[in-house]
Parts: C-alpha cells; structure tokens; sequence
C-alpha cells in the first residue's frame, strides 16, 4: 500500500442521517451514528470494488451521467451485490451512495482520498477497451444493450471504448487478428458463444503468430495470451458467460470488466491430420449434441427456442453411432469429475494448476512421440480406448452450465485445471437417455447411470473404426455436413474453419450450393454424426483434442459462492 494514503474518519450525512465514515486503504465503511447503539448499521465496501467517486450529486443516465454541482458532496459508485432469482449466483449491480460534508475543503479531502485509494487498487483494471457488438445474436438486443446499460458503465469508470458493430460473421475474429491492436487492454463481445468464440479465435491467433508459434501442431504449448476476453451476454446459450460468472447478465459482466477481474480459462484444441480445426471452451459432442445443432441451425430463425425444437426432434429420432474414443486420463491425485466439488472464486484445484504452470514447466511435446504426431503411450500417459454404438460422446473443459442445465454438462469440472471432462453414452433405450437428459436439468447425477461413463482427460481421439484415422470416411461425413449446411446456408452466414482449404472457402454461395447439392444424392438415414464443437459445426469426424492449461483469460472471477 502506498505510503501517502492516510486513514480518513469524519462524520458525514447520507440523506437525512448522519454517518462516521472511516476509508482505509483497503475499505471505506461507513456506520449510522444512531442513539440506539445496539441497531448501528454499517456498510463497508472493499475499494477494489469502487467503480468511481464524482464531485457533487451525480446520476447515471442511459446517456451518461447527470451531475448536480452541490458544493459539499460526493458520489460513490461501487459495485452491489443482490441474490439472484434464476440462479445461486449473486447478481451485481451498480450501488450509488451520495455522501455530503461539513464543509468543501473536507469534500476535496474526501475525493482525492478516495480517488488516489482506488489507483492503488486499480492496476490491473482495463483503460482502453475494443468492443464487438453483434446486432443479430440472440433476441436481437446486444445494441439495444450497450448503449442503455453498458456504455453509461464503462463511460462513469473512465474506460474509453472502441465500438464495432459487426456486419458479418467473423468481422471480430479478422480484425482482431489483422488490425493494430496497440494501447488495448482487452477485448469485449455484446453477443452469446459464436461471438466469444470469435474473440477466442482472434485472440489466440492473434498471441501465436507474434511468438511465431504454428497453431496446427498439437504437441506444441501455445503462448498463453495477454489480452483478456470479457463477455456481455446477448446470445442464445450464453454459456461461456454463465460457467465463469453464474448469471447471465450484462450489468454483472460489465462490472467484473471494470474492476479488472481475471479469470483464466483452459481452451482444447481440435486438430484434423496435420491441422487445427477449431478451438473450444465449452463443449465438443458428437452424437446428440452434434444433430441438435446440425438440426437447430435449419431453424434459426426461431431464436433461442430453436434449441428446445432441434433437441425434441433429434430425441424422438433415437439415434446411436459407432465410433472409438481414445483418451489420455489425466493425473487422479488432483480432482475427479465425480468428487462433487464445484469449481468456485478462489478455486484450490485451478490455483494448484496455476503454480504448477509458473513452476514447473514441462515441455508438452515430452507428452508425444518425437516421430509422429500420435501421443506417446510411455511418457506421461497411455491411450486408453473405448469402442462402441454412443447416444453421445461430449469434452468439456468447464462444467458448461447455463440456465437451462444450471449445474452443467459436468458439474465438478474446473475452469483452469488443464483438464476436461469426456462422458460417453453408451447406446440405450430410449427411456434411459431420457433420464440422462433429464438430470441436467436437476441436482441429480446425471453420471450415476449404468450406460454413462466419465474420465477426466488431457486429450481425446475419435475415429470410426479402429485404426481408421485417415480413410475415406471423410467422405461420408462432408456430405453429412454439407447437406446440413446446405438447408441451414440462407440464415447463417458463411461459416468458416481452418483446416478448410483455401479455395473451398473462397468459393461463392451459389457454387457451394451447387457442390453441396451434388452430395446429396445418397442421403439415408445417417451412420454418422456431426461433431458441434461450441455452437460451430465441425466438417471432419476423426479428430484429436488437446487440452491447454490457462491459456486465455476473461474479465471474470468464477462463481462467488
Ligand atoms: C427432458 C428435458 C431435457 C433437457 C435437457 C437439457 C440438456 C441441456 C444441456 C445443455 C448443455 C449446453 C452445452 C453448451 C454448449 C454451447 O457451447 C453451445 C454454444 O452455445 N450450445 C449449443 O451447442 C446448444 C446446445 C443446446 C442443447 C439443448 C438440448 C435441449 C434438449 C431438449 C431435449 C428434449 C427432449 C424432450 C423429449 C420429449
Ligand atoms: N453482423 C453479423 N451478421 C451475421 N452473423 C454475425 C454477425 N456478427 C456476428 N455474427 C455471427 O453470429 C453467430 C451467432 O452469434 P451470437 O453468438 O452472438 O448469438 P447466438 O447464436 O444467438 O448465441 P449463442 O451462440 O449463445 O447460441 C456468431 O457465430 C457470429 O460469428
Ligand atoms: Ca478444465
């Protein structure tokens, strides 16, 4: 703490009652000098969660804030916290008090305090912020968002903003991985999980290419990135918002953003061959997650309701596939997906991983043969398998929970550990899968079921067949995706992955659609299913996920418990 700062105590009038505020370094705590000793109320509000302290009685506005110069008084806004209604999770909000003074030299006495308080705690609080609002996501409301509730905000804590209102799918992901990003703290999304997921992308691209470091080669570790993500929930889903906050809402998001909250998040990464796909941080399911959102994208024009629609549809469809999963567990000495702990603020098992990370770092490609890119089965973990028909199989690096599942797809899994969560179906009747989908929606264990398995892992494989890594299947699976996409093209805009091939990207709509046309012809009733790899559809089935310890950040601090 700085030395100049000094303990400041006076006796001050909020309203009509007289107060004695007390600002330490750390707090400032104010209590009702009442003459009944025994009901003293006291507020005390830590001064890393002060937003701002304004000369006179100051309002915030949808336009800004409104100020009346009363010489003698102070505002002090700060963040409030309030029970939530949909959720255990505390919901935060924007607390105002106005304090008035005996006189103004003990008024500038009181700012200055305060201000020069809140600088010490302020080190790690963005200044400049860019902003990428999707004004189609979700209900359609993430303008409407921004300029009523979020701009105010960002404007009364001083943080300048740069405002991108995006005109097509991925304009956030190319200008943060092309544009001159100098003098930004961070980057912002008013949108749901495709729009953190183009940050994600951008943002991760981004820090590799300035380490020169190739994306494509599993075994390598990525540079984990400075820049942190923050998120304003304005989607469907909202997941990603949801498993690091606990609410879905844009006040609470915007405050974690302004007092420089950091959450460190893993991220897997989906390689096909000799190339990266995609990266997650939420879910990468084949099976029923894959044909729900194979079916939802037909019917986005339904909003988030689509979800529910494509799910009942894909349900009563009954569908199995056959397929092997590989695995590589992860250490059990730390956590399992079945120890019923949750992933909370200040989470032991994430800030253990966190001090292995600084102090010991091992080189990741000791993980893996020298002589080819398969992980090697003698070193620090084997590959384990598992073949069968599978309702689904689904990798989590969090718990995925949203409001519709508020525990998660797995609710013991940790947000920064290294590790995910791999949960196999195994084919059932129907009634089975029921209950299984059923218990995300409860306190029930939804892994206490005889045809579902769990494993805490550090990379995953799945292939069609056993030793089928690069066979013609590929085939069967890009007329299966193309096909999808096909009826869904008009509404979604052009979806793009990494491991396409140039040319096939460049290609015009109508081409693609004459292309994907052309597959079509042999379309039964299907052997194999897509993989949705966080809201994105994956356009090959053999794939390998790794996953990396930490490597973003959000302007998050987990779920306050
Ligand atoms: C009986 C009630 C069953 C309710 C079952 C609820 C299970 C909910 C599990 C939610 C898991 C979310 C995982 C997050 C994935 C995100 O990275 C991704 C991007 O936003 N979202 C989706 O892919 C979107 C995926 C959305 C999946 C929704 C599934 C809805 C299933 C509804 C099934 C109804 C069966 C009714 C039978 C009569
Ligand atoms: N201006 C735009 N026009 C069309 N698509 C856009 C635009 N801006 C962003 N997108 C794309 O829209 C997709 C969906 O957006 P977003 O994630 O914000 O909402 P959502 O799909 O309703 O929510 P969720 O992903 O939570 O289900 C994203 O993948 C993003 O790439
Ligand atoms: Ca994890």
């Amino acid at each position: 703490m700085d030395g100049h700062l000094v303990r400041l105590e006076a006796s001050l009038w909020v309203g009509k009652n007289r107060f004695w505020a007390v600002l330490t370094g750390w707090h400032l705590n104010w209590t009702e000098l009442s003459k009944n000793i025994r009901n003293k109320m006291t507020v005390s509000i830590p001064v890393s969660e002060v937003v701002s302290v304004q000369v006179g009685r100051v309002h915030l506005i949808p336009q800004g804030s409104l100020s009346e110069d009363a010489d003698r008084d102070f505002t002090v806004f700060y963040v409030k916290r309030t029970s939530s209604r949909s959720s255990n999770a505390l919901l935060w909000s924007l607390g105002r008090t106005q304090f008035s003074c005996p006189s103004r030299d003990l008024r500038d006495q009181w700012i200055t305090q305060l201000r020069m308080a809140l600088k010490t705690h302020s080190r790690s609080r963005p200044r400049r912020l860019l902003v990428f609002i999707n004004p189609f996501g979700g209900k359609k409301q993430g303008r409407n968002i921004y300029q009523s509730l979020i701009g105010p905000l960002f404007e009364l804590a001083g943080i300048s903003c740069h405002v991108v209102v995006t005109e097509r799918a991925n304009q956030a992901r190319d200008h943060i991985l092309k544009k001159d990003l100098t003098g930004f703290d961070g980057v912002v999304c008013v949108g749901g999980d495709g729009m953190f997921s183009e940050l994600l992308h951008g943002v991760i691209g981004r820090t590799q290419q300035e380490a020169g470091l190739s994306e494509h080669d599993p075994t390598l570790t990525l540079q984990s990135c400075d820049l942190h993500i923050g998120i304003i929930p304005a989607g469907s889903t909202d997941c990603v918002c949801f498993a690091t906050v606990g609410v879905n809402d844009p006040v609470t998001s915007a405050l974690h953003i302004i007092i420089g909250d950091s959450q460190p998040l893993d991220v897997c990464s989906v390689h096909h061959r000799s190339s990266l796909v995609r990266y997650s941080v939420s879910l990468v399911g084949y099976g029923f997650y894959g044909d729900v959102l194979a079916e939802s994208e037909k019917h986005r024009w339904m909003g988030p309701l689509r979800y529910d629609y494509a799910g009942t549809m894909v349900y009563l469809s009954n569908r199995s596939y056959a397929g092997v999963v590989q695995y590589i567990p992860a250490d059990p000495q730390f956590s399992n997906p079945r120890d019923n702990t949750r992933c909370l603020s200040g989470c032991s098992v994430c800030s253990k991983s966190t001090e292995r990370l600084f102090l010991y770092s091992p080189d990741a490609s000791s993980l893996y043969s020298s002589h080819s890119s398969q992980f090697s089965c003698d070193t620090d973990g084997e590959w384990v398998s598992v073949e069968g028909r599978f309702r689904a199989v689904s990798l989590t690096c969090m718990s995925s929970s949203c409001p519709r599942s508020p525990l998660g797809l797995s609710p013991s899994a940790h947000l920064a550990d290294g590790t995910a969560d791999l949960i196999i179906v195994r084919d059932t009747h129907p009634l089975g899968f029921l209950t299984f989908l059923h218990r995300h929606t409860t306190t029930q264990d939804q892994f206490d079921l005889p045809f579902v398995d769990v494993h805490r892992v550090k990379a995953v494989r799945f292939s069609l067949r056993p030793g089928a890594e690069d066979d013609e299947d590929e085939d069967v699976v890009k007329k299966r995706v193309l096909a999808e996409e096909d009826e869904a093209s008009s509404q979604s805009g052009s979806k793009q992955h990494l491991a396409e091939p140039a040319d096939e990207r460049d290609m015009t709509n109508d081409k693609r659609l004459k292309k994907k046309r052309a597959l079509l012809c042999c379309s039964k009733a299907p052997s194999v299913s897509v993989w949705n790899c966080d809201g994105e559809i994956l356009p090959y089935t053999e794939i390998l996920c790794r996953v990396h310890c930490q490597l973003v950040r959000l302007y998050a601090r987990g779920i306050e418990g």
